[in-house]
């Protein structure tokens, strides 16, 4: 199956999702997030969930982390979309956001930051066996990880199987080290 169709295929499944099934899935991915081991984390970067898309709410992972690993830096990506580059903004409790054409959430104005992160939280539509993965399509995360220090990269993904290997990839591919679903941590 191309990447294409395996993206139509799963914003398809997500919108099919019941409010109760996509809060159940939701719960078992912060279970999950919640196993990782953070010891040695000092900054994660994550994304601010499109909800009416049904993308995975990281909202509950982000305040699971303020009350339970308060000295870990939270940053957040704002999308440039004329060069499809990413940049780092520190979250805090003053960070204003605010809905993008693409009805995501950015901070508005904040810190900005540069040096090396520990651990990218990644949105997933699907991934395969070995750890490469589907996004919107449009290379954010790989121009991200091509220009960015990042130590770990961890997928979410709502689906909890891995499809076999795609053929079809390209030099900017950049794997993931692991994916949470629902179901189970995959690591690859
Ligand atoms: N919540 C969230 N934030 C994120 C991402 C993401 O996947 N989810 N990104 C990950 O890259 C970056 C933004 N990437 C985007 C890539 C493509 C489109 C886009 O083309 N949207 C179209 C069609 C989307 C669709 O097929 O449903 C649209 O909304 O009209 C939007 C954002 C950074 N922030
Ligand atoms: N570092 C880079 N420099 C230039 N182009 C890049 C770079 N990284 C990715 N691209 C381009 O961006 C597009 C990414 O498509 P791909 O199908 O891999 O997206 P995806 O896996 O869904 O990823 P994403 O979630 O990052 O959008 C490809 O056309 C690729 O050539």
């Amino acid at each position: 199956m191309l990447k294409a169709e395996i993206r139509k295929q799963a914003l398809k499944n997500r919108t099919l999702l019941s409010d109760s099934a996509f809060e159940r899935l939701n719960h078992q991915l912060l279970v999950n997030f919640q196993k990782l081991d953070l010891g040695e984390v000092k900054t994660i970067h994550i994304f601010i969930p499109i909800l009416e898309k049904r993308e995975p709410d990281t909202f509950l992972l982000i305040n699971w982390l303020k009350s339970n690993h308060p000295s870990i830096k939270i940053l957040i990506p704002k999308s440039d979309f004329e060069t499809f580059e990413m940049i780092s903004y520190v979250f805090t409790e003053e960070t204003v956001l605010k809905k993008n054409k693409y009805n995501i959430l950015e901070p508005e104005g904040g810190e900005v930051y540069t040096g090396t992160i520990d651990l990218v939280i990644v949105p997933l539509l699907a991934f395969d066996e070995v750890g490469n993965r589907v996004g919107y399509g449009k290379g954010f995360y790989d121009r991200f990880f091509a220009h960015n220090k990042v130590n770990k990269k961890i997928g979410l993904c709502l689906e909890s199987s891995p499809y076999p290997k795609f053929m079809e990839t390209s030099k900017f591919d950049v794997k993931l080290d692991a994916c949470i679903t629902p179901d189970k941590t995959f690591f690859f």
